[in-house]
């Protein structure tokens, strides 16, 4: 059921340096993008909501809407171990373990996962087949070109169709096919999970009832909302 994310006056900091200001916005069902010039916080931000790192201020809470015959629809809130089990998350320098090959990679991180064993060896067939890897399965991730491994890193982030899928510029280095594949399974996953992903490639914020976008600057929340209004917006990154 539907995964809800609150951040609630979040700041996060490294030493003397603010790299998240008291941002309070929420995540739900669909792909929302995160913008902002380079340092912004994009980064950080997903970090935060991936638990990769603990805010200093303020609270993320993660919720699921419950069916229960006895008491009806209610939501319920989810501890971060809950909530780590439904991420999937592609960091920006996504490395892998590079002395694997790809095939043994994804199966780790299929069985690492939960997927039944039965279902694995397929599964990661098609991926590979549709990402473009098959031939390449046999390569260990440190040989990969920078797209290459950033599609490895993008399998393994949704090899689980998780309801939390978090993906710092997740097109970064991809050529056309390998792009429109990744775009075809995360609007698919869309309908059912929250999806939040940065990005600098203006053109692939795709305009759409269920799509979001937050703008940030220096660390704090510029707009927080639909898509289709913002055209302002993103022409102050097209100069
Ligand atoms: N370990 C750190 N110590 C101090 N400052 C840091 C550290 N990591 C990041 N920063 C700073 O925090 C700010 C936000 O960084 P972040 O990587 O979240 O931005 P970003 O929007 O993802 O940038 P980019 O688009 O260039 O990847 C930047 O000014 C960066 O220099």
């Amino acid at each position: 059921m539907s995964v809800r994310i609150a951040l609630n006056n979040v700041g996060y900091s490294i030493g003397p340096a603010k790299l998240i200001n008291d941002m309070t916005c929420a995540f739900t069902t669909g792909i929302t993008y995160v913008v902002g010039r380079n340092g912004a916080g994009k980064s950080s931000l997903l970090q935060l909501i991936a638990t990769a790192v603990r805010p200093d201020q303020g609270s993320i809470v993660y919720s699921q809407l419950i069916r229960d015959d006895q008491a009806g629809m209610y939501r319920k809130q989810l501890s971060v171990e809950e909530v780590r089990t439904m991420i999937g998350f592609m960091p920006q320098h996504f490395t892998g373990h590079s002395d694997m090959t790809i095939e043994r990679y994804l199966t780790y991180m299929a069985f690492h996962k939960g997927i039944p064993y039965r279902l694995v060896k397929a599964l990661i067939e098609k991926w590979l087949q549709g990402s473009g890897l098959y031939e390449l399965r046999r390569r260990k991730l440190r040989s990969l070109s920078g797209g290459q491994l950033r599609s490895v890193g993008l399998i393994q982030a949704l090899l689980n169709q998780p309801r939390i899928c978090i993906l710092d510029e997740p097109f970064e280095g991809l050529d056309n096919h390998e792009k429109s594949m990744f775009k075809h399974a995360l609007n698919r996953l869309a309908f059912h999970s929250v999806i939040i992903m940065s990005t600098h490639m203006l053109d692939d914020i795709e305009q759409s009832d269920n799509n979001s976008l937050i703008d940030i600057e220096e660390g704090t929340l510029r707009y927080s909302g639909g898509v289709d209004t913002v055209d302002h917006i993103l022409e102050r990154f097209r100069d």
